[in-house]
């Protein structure tokens, strides 16, 4: 008897480095998430893409330990997810564990954000540049080593007396920065202020900032708000290159198309707070709902999409049973 073809789960089921499980952020009266719950991929480029408002960001803040959540639970897994009675047992002994060998699950939403970029390893850019204008572009590099540095100098004295130790991470902290100068193209303006960047090197270089603490995950708040079409091309390859040679995985919010169709493996789209579709590009980008919500047309016009995509659905289950 012939089998049905196997159809390979996506990674972001088969390989979860974050799952954010019903998420709800209220403030006061308004639900900004309401009842999210998605998958990033690990290894992936994971797009949230939404009209202005949709709570994108306010998902970000949750995940990065800016806002804690009013619901939900959000798990970040270094190495391979957690089954269900490992993750039972983390929620209920605390807001970190160990599974497997070494590898950590953390519960993001228990986290305050220090620990969630210096243990978690969750790096996040702001849609808001915020470097720090007054140093130069290579101690913006090594501010964002500082705990490392910290660690490394036992809080000082190390550092005071110059142990080999010290040394060793300072220089290490240095190869890093020059690492990821070189990565997105400002060596030479290394010693420059970093608010005298043009704005598209700014980013670059907030991008650079956060590369610099290790992350596993990189979330990325519109990344090419305000870059030229060059500059976005370039933005796609240095996002790609993070990808492919750091392994890192990339959740990011976007309004370019042409950026998110591009490069993301993974889209996810909210409208006000509420997940309107998951799959990949091709699959959102020809999605009713989506194309409903971005053109903004009246709620008529929503109901009579919604009403042939239920009808398409209702369809296509009766033939699958008859
Ligand atoms: N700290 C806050 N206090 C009160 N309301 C907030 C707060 N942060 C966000 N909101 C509200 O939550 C909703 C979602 O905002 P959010 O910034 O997350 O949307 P967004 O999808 O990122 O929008 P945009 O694309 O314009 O950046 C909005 O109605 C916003 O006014």
């Amino acid at each position: 008897m012939a089998t049905a073809p196997h159809t390979p789960l996506p990674r972001w089921e088969e390989d979860p480095i974050l799952a954010v499980e019903h998420l709800f952020m209220r403030f006061g009266g308004l639900i900004a998430v309401n009842d999210l719950s998605f998958k990033v991929g690990r290894g992936d480029i994971t797009a949230l893409i939404g009209p202005n408002g949709a709570g994108k960001t306010t998902v970000f803040n949750c995940i990065t330990g800016f806002y804690k959540p009013s619901e939900g639970r959000l798990v970040l897994a270094h190495g391979r997810a957690p089954t269900d009675g490992e993750l039972a047992s983390v929620t209920l002994i605390g807001e970190r564990a160990l599974v497997g060998a070494s590898s950590g699950v953390y519960l993001l939403e228990r986290m305050p954000d220090h620990r969630v970029s210096g243990e978690a390893k969750v790096a996040r850019t702001f849609q808001n540049i915020r470097l720090f204008t007054g140093m130069t572009v290579l101690e913006n590099l090594m501010v964002a080593q500082h705990n490392a540095l910290m660690a490394a100098s036992g809080y000082s004295l190390k550092g005071l007396f110059g142990l080999p130790s010290w040394n060793t991470a300072q220089y290490e902290a240095t190869e890093n920065a020059k690492y990821w100068l070189d990565k997105v193209g400002l060596t030479d303006r290394a010693d420059d202020p970093a608010g005298d960047l043009p704005y598209g090197a700014q980013r670059r270089l907030e991008i650079a900032r956060a590369m610099c603490s290790g992350p596993i995950l990189l979330c990325l708040d519109e990344p090419a708000a305000g870059l030229n079409p060059r500059e976005s091309l370039e933005l796609n390859e240095l996002l790609r290159s993070i990808r492919a040679e750091h392994g890192t995985s990339i959740l990011l919010i976007e309004h370019d198309m042409s950026v998110v169709m591009e490069i993301s493996d993974h889209v996810i789209v909210l409208d006000y707070g509420t997940k309107i579709s998951d799959g990949t590009p091709d699959a959102v980008k020809n999605d009713p709902r989506v194309i409903a919500a971005y053109l903004g047309v009246d709620e008529d016009a929503v109901e009579e999409v919604e009403a042939e995509i239920e009808a398409e659905v209702a369809g296509s289950t009766t033939e699958a049973t008859s």
